[in-house]
């Protein structure tokens, strides 16, 4: 079913086709900073990436997506009980500076989130199995703002081009490791259970969200905004419709406690 972020498709109606939208532990989430609660007992994050993996960077309509098929890429420790595995990343991001992120932080929004999603291979034989089943998935989320030139973002970027179109896919198989697009400082995060912010909105998702926010320039987030949602079909004025504002908006907490790494 066609899903979207504004009309009739939009994030208003998607419980009426994707009923777990309407769930009771969905995201984004707003994280109020002063109703966080310390949890002294988690372990150092392990983020281990490796460099010469092969990937490939599709426009699907929502988003760019790095599609990752590496299975050294792993992520454990921190809140997580299991080992995870990159899957894919992308982003979320706003038609200016001023919005794009999905989660806020005490109601200020950024203008834009990197999502790093990962498959919990310990408990799951595949991630479309993982994908639907609380522990499945976690997502490791670095808040973006307009600053100085990002330098690792540009290994992605260069390959817009070629996925300007929906469906469109180019294979990147340079030396990249997308551990360059994370916050220097990797030990300050909050972390609650949500879902997956787009239809079906499986509630499979831990986040680990980053305090430390990470610098682009306005052109490079000008360049997420040059993707287009439609296909080859020119909308009635002949333009071109750009990708932008594909963010869900915040959704109730009901009850849910979000961590803190950090006092
Ligand atoms: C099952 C599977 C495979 Cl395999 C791939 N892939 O790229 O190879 N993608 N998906 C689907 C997927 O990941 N959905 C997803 C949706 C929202 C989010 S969000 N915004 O972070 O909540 C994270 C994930
Ligand atoms: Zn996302």
């Amino acid at each position: 079913v066609a899903w979207g972020y504004e009309g009739d498709i939009g994030p208003c109606n998607w419980h009426k086709y994707f009923p777990k939208a309407g769930g009771k532990r969905q995201s984004p989430i707003d994280i109020d900073t002063s109703a966080t609660q310390y949890d002294g007992s988690f372990k150092p994050l392990r983020i281990h990436y490796d460099s010469h993996m092969c990937s490939s960077l599709t426009n699907n309509g929502h988003t760019f997506c790095m599609s990752v098929n590496s299975d050294q890429c792993n992520l454990s420790g921190g809140p997580l009980e299991d080992k995870y595995r990159l899957l894919q990343f992308h982003c979320h991001w706003g038609s200016d500076d001023t919005k794009g992120s999905e989660h806020t932080v005490d109601g200020h929004q950024y203008a834009a989130e990197l999502h790093l999603v990962h498959w919990n291979t310990d408990k799951f034989k595949s991630a479309d199995e993982a994908i639907e089943k609380n522990q499945g998935i976690a997502v490791l989320t670095a808040f973006i703002k307009a600053g100085k030139e990002h330098r690792g973002w540009n290994h992605v970027l260069s390959h817009f081009k070629d996925i300007k179109k929906v469906q469109g896919t180019s294979t990147v198989n340079e030396d990249f490791n997308p551990k360059c697009l994370l916050p220097e400082n990797q030990t300050d995060y909050w972390t609650y259970e949500g879902s997956l912010t787009t239809p079906p909105c499986h509630e499979s998702v831990r986040f680990i969200i980053f305090k430390e926010v990470v610098e682009v320039s306005s052109e490079q987030l000008a360049q997420f905004r040059s993707l287009c949602v439609c296909s080859s079909r020119k909308r009635d004025t002949g333009e071109d419709e750009h990708l932008v504002d594909n963010f869900r908006p915040i959704q109730p907490l009901n009850g849910r406690v979000v961590k803190a790494s950090f006092q």
